[in-house]
């Protein structure tokens, strides 16, 4: 599949949440990280600047904060806003229980405050991250971010807790690991198939240095999924339908 038509699935799949989950009477939007939320920005601009007078935007990363900048949105803080009416973000892979494994960008901290401050938290991704368990398809691993002078500590670790090689995450253009907008480093941890989300991060979480660790559980209402064939897939988690 080309990047052309991935990037046609990421903005259906975007479009439709920011259409079925920020009506008129939402005044506090958090914004996740990564190339999706790219076309939720979009949607929102769409939506005129009426529309968005009103609402405020709280973000979870560095990049989303130049997005809501950039396009004149107002931004907001967490501090100033623990409440959140709907956060949408991407994923980097979606269980059939809506258990994400996120962090792909290294934004996972943020965006796991974002999620759980939010009423309403929606993933919004192309086909490839719709799995039914995780590690089906995203096999970089659990991305763990940790405090650096504990790295080695935590690498020791995550081999007891069954990964076979967890990687410290190394930057693209510069010598050395990547470093998280809360200058932390990031671990690569992959496990094979992940058939317990909570036990496993509950595990990782324990481990001294660790700060947080994506894989995001019971968290999402709802998941928007762009396919090849132009059409939006919706998984909803059991725990909201009855709403
Ligand atoms: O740290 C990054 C985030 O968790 C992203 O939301 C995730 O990696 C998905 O990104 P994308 O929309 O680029 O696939």
């Amino acid at each position: 599949m080309s990047s052309s038509l991935i990037d046609d699935a990421k903005r259906r799949a975007a479009y439709k949440a920011v259409d079925e989950y920020i009506p008129p009477t939402t005044k506090v939007v958090g914004i996740g990280s990564g190339s999706t939320v790219v076309y939720v920005i979009e949607r929102i601009l769409q939506r005129g600047k009426e529309a968005n007078n009103n609402v405020v935007f709280i973000p979870s990363s560095f990049q989303s904060k130049e997005l809501i900048v950039q396009h004149g949105l107002t931004l907001g803080d967490v501090d100033a806003y623990p409440e959140i009416d709907v956060t949408i973000d991407g994923a980097d892979e979606v269980d059939e229980h809506l258990n994400a494994i996120k962090g792909g960008g290294g934004c996972h901290l943020r965006e796991k405050v974002i999620a759980e401050a939010a009423k309403k938290f929606i993933i919004v991704a192309d086909h490839r991250k719709n799995s039914k368990v995780l590690g089906e398809n995203w096999t970089r691993g659990v991305p763990i971010e940790v405090i650096p002078f504990a790295y080695t500590r935590v690498i020791m670790a995550l081999k007891t807790l069954g990964c076979g090689n967890p990687v410290l995450r190394m930057a693209k253009a510069k010598a050395g690991p990547v470093i998280t907008d809360n200058g932390n480093f990031v671990i690569d941890a992959h496990f094979g198939l992940i058939h317990d989300p909570d036990d496993l991060m509950r595990k990782i979480k324990m481990l001294t240095g660790v700060v947080e660790v994506g894989l995001f559980v019971r968290l999402a209402q709802i998941a928007y999924f762009g396919n090849e064939n132009g059409s939006v897939t919706e998984k909803k988690s059991v725990l909201y339908e009855t709403e």
